[in-house]
């Protein structure tokens, strides 16, 4: 049931509000004076305050003044026997939410309130929402480069310039973008992530800038690109060291003129976008050999950010690893478990190819396969638990006996040691035969032969 505050002086209206607010199933709460309506508002959480203007001693101006202050999501409406528009403005000024006049009609009082309330609860869902969101994209770690790292953040956000964030892949690049447009002044604004090798080539700058109709067989309505959506926020261009050097080049012109066409149109479209870029290549060595322009890169590595490797920051390996621990015990409904020093050594002494990404995905594993609450080196992949495995033989030897022959050990090894691998690289075939320095043809054949099933 809602609670709603009534106050005014006159007893009458009082009486009559509480009346007609119980007949409509809401909790009245009374008060005749804006000292007696602050005190209870100590006490109290109500919904929604009806607020008489004229009243002897704080009036409702001041009234809803100190509201504003204690309680700024409170819905407020004013009621007033005498208005003029200058007090109205003035309380619409300090948050008031509608502007009653007196002889107070029942049907506009009853729909106000309805208004007020559903406005309230959206503000607050969407309050609930962005908090929710802020924590997803928690940056988790105190290690020295982390804390430098947000350090950085925290000055660079504010501003416009441009940004591109270097690191191997799973560093956490993408939640980078993310602190620093939550901490901009471009928060309110779109944020919207393009990942630029997910896209094939001949498409992405339709994706990028839109197109006009008929610009291609098959665009039959004009269509807006990331760059317009993007429009007054910022636009996160995942992987930039994928793109082709005609679209860097349309890029560059967005930087430097604010401007671009659609694809098939020669309209020129301005836009106001911060650019948020980030990459896994070496871009020197990407403009070395020919393949990025020299002049967006030091256009856009104006305010660079690394994100080191995890296995540069070994300090917070703890700490992500119960973070993630306790958010995937929640997701999954399960008893809260927790990893034994052993493990949390291993874990701490492992070299996390994958990165953050290959500590989540296992500590994800951990969660969903373990019963126990307690996570020991046991229950940790081979590679990582070293030779600190007690309860059970290494999973590499557990199909070898005393027939096993060379050939057939050398095998269940390669297995065992693929389907590890594979799954630190997320299943990416080709990130896989990166890591391993094979080739990726080669790497398809093991697949084959050892009957492996993809996961992804
Ligand atoms: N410091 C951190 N705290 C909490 N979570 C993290 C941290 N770093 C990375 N993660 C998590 O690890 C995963 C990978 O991070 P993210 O996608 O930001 O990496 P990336 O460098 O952009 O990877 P890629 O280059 O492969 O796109 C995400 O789920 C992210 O939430």
């Amino acid at each position: 049931m809602k609670t709603i505050l009534v106050v005014d002086d006159e007893r009458s209206i009082r009486e009559s509000l509480q009346g007609i607010l119980q007949d409509e199933g809401f909790k009245p709460l009374l008060a005749e004076s804006g000292e007696q309506a602050l005190a209870l508002l100590r006490q109290e959480e109500p919904d929604l305050v009806l607020l008489d203007i004229w009243m002897p001693g704080i009036d409702g101006l001041e009234v809803l003044r100190q509201i504003a202050g204690s309680h700024p999501h409170l819905t407020v409406i004013m009621m007033s026997g005498h208005g003029t528009i200058e007090t109205a403005v003035k309380a619409t000024k300090l948050g008031a939410f509608d502007f009653i006049e007196k002889p107070l009609s029942l049907e506009k009082v009853l729909l106000s309130i309805q208004n007020g309330l559903k406005v309230g609860a959206l503000t607050e869902e969407n309050r609930v929402l962005k908090e929710r969101l802020a924590r997803d994209f928690e940056i988790i770690g105190n290690s020295t480069p982390i804390t430098e790292l947000k350090k950085q953040i925290s000055i660079a956000a504010p501003t416009s310039g441009w940004v591109l964030i270097t690191g191997e892949n799973g560093t956490g690049k993408e939640l980078v973008a993310r602190a620093i447009y939550q901490h901009s002044r471009r928060n309110s604004k779109p944020f919207v992530e393009v990942n630029c090798a997910a896209i094939p080539e001949e498409l992405i700058e339709s994706e990028l800038f839109g197109h006009e109709k008929g610009a291609f067989t098959g665009a039959t309505t004009a269509r807006k690109g990331k760059f317009d959506q993007a429009n007054g926020g910022t636009l996160f261009l995942d992987e930039i060291g994928d793109m082709s050097l005609k679209t860097q080049a349309k890029i560059l012109r967005i930087l430097q003129e604010h401007k671009f066409e659609r694809v098939g149109g020669n309209r020129t479209i301005e836009v106001d976008v911060r650019v948020i870029a980030a990459t896994n290549k070496d871009l020197e060595a990407e403009i070395e050999a020919g393949n990025f322009r020299e002049d967006l890169y030091y256009r856009l590595n104006v305010l660079p950010f690394h994100v080191p490797p995890l296995r540069e920051r070994r300090a917070d390996i703890p700490q992500l690893a119960e973070h993630f621990l306790n958010f995937f015990c929640s997701k999954e409904s399960r008893e809260s478990k927790r990893l034994d020093s052993e493990a949390i050594n291993a874990l701490s002494a492992y070299s996390w190819p994958g990165n953050v990404r290959e500590l989540k995905n296992i500590i994800e594993r951990l969660v969903i396969m373990v019963p126990d609450a307690v996570i020991t080196c046991d229950h940790l992949p081979a590679a990582i638990a070293g030779g600190k495995r007690n309860g059970r033989r290494s999973a590499t030897v557990s199909n070898i006996t005393r027939e096993t022959s060379f050939r057939v050990a050398r095998e269940e090894f390669e297995k065992e040691f693929l389907l590890q691998k594979l799954e630190e690289n997320d299943w990416n075939i080709s990130r896989t035969a990166e890591a391993i320095e094979i080739e990726r043809s080669n790497l398809h054949r093991k697949i084959k032969s050892f009957g492996i099933e993809l996961k992804k």
